[in-house]
């Protein structure tokens, strides 16, 4: 397996008697969109900080593409950051400040490279727009073209998708879909639909502290359990523990059986299959399946 593109080791950051982020160890792997998730003041946007070298660490140790972030120039032309709330210098044309930050960065074509930027977040005809005549929207499209210039193995962006309309939200979405395999990504985001759908894996802070990371499919629980929603019919749920792989049945809610199972030793389709055709065979009329739980649900669950 290649090396991680980020390593944090009991990573923590104090602010004065302020603890942000408390003895963090995860590890993001290459060619991943991987979220940071967490409520307000959880320590996001600090380690976010510290991946980009930003921020020292108080305490720990970490590794960002094989090297220590902060030493002067370890990440130059290797990664793009949007930071959060990011503020574009006033009196400069839009197209411009990116071509000046493309050369900064050390791009061998930097207009080309601003202008596919712009153009990838759906931002072309700025172009020549004064930076301080940007909406808001706007203002955040373009300093998240400047992470994207010269494609940098390694993108972070903090919350690329707060306050934009929904089509422009759709469309950042499939520019970091489009990354994928090929670049790193870590996204935070409250927004946990969006991480769910675009994550392999993610991590959970709360008050500074890692509660949970796994791959999407750990967190959402996809290969242990699933729901069904029953239209009508009894459920004898001692009658489903019987078949092959499940572990336990429960009417989680009036209408939504829950099921674990194994998935260690079983096929998810397996046990699905087969709890849908006994469930049928006893006349139970069926609305829907779903596999896992929402990352929302995890989230509320552990926070
Ligand atoms: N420069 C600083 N000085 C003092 N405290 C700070 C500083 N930066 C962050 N903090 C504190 O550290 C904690 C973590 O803040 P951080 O901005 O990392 O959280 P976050 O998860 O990004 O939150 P949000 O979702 O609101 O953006 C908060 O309690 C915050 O007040």
């Amino acid at each position: 397996m290649s090396e991680p593109a980020i390593e944090l080791f009991q990573v923590s950051k104090r602010f004065g008697p302020k603890v942000a982020v408390n003895a963090v160890t995860l590890s993001v792997p290459q060619g991943q969109v991987y979220g940071l998730i967490g409520p307000n003041g959880a320590g996001k946007t600090t380690t976010f900080s510290m991946m980009c070298g930003y921020l020292y660490p108080s305490e720990g140790t970490l590794q960002v593409l094989g090297v220590n972030p902060t030493l002067p120039g370890a990440l130059k032309g290797k990664l793009g950051a949007l930071p959060q709330d990011a503020i574009l210098p006033p009196g400069w044309e839009v197209g411009t400040l990116l071509g000046y930050w493309a050369r900064l960065s050390g791009l061998a074509e930097p207009e080309r490279e601003a202008r596919e930027a712009l153009d990838k977040v759906g931002l072309a005809e700025a172009w020549s727009v004064q930076t301080q005549a940007l909406s808001h929207g706007m203002a955040k499209r373009a300093a998240m073209a400047q992470a994207l210039m010269g494609q940098p193995p390694l993108v972070l962006l903090d919350e690329p998708t707060a306050g934009l309309d929904p089509r422009i939200a759709a469309q950042v979405r499939q520019v970091i879909r489009d990354m994928k395999g090929r670049q790193t990504v870590v996204v935070s985001s409250h927004n946990l639909q969006e991480l769910e759908e675009l994550c392999d894996g993610a991590a959970i802070l709360d008050r500074g502290s890692l509660a949970q990371a796994g791959t999407m499919a750990e967190l959402t629980s996809q290969g242990a359990e699933f729901r069904v929603q029953i239209a009508r019919g009894e459920i004898i749920p001692p009658e489903l523990t019987q078949l092959p792989g499940v572990t336990a049945a429960r009417m989680e809610s009036p209408g939504v059986l829950l099921v674990r199972f194994d998935g260690q030793g079983h096929r998810p389709e397996e046990v699905i299959s087969r709890t849908v055709a006994h469930l049928l065979q006893t006349g139970v009329l069926i609305l829907g399946v779903t596999r896992g739980r929402s990352l929302e649900d995890r989230v509320l669950q552990i926070l």
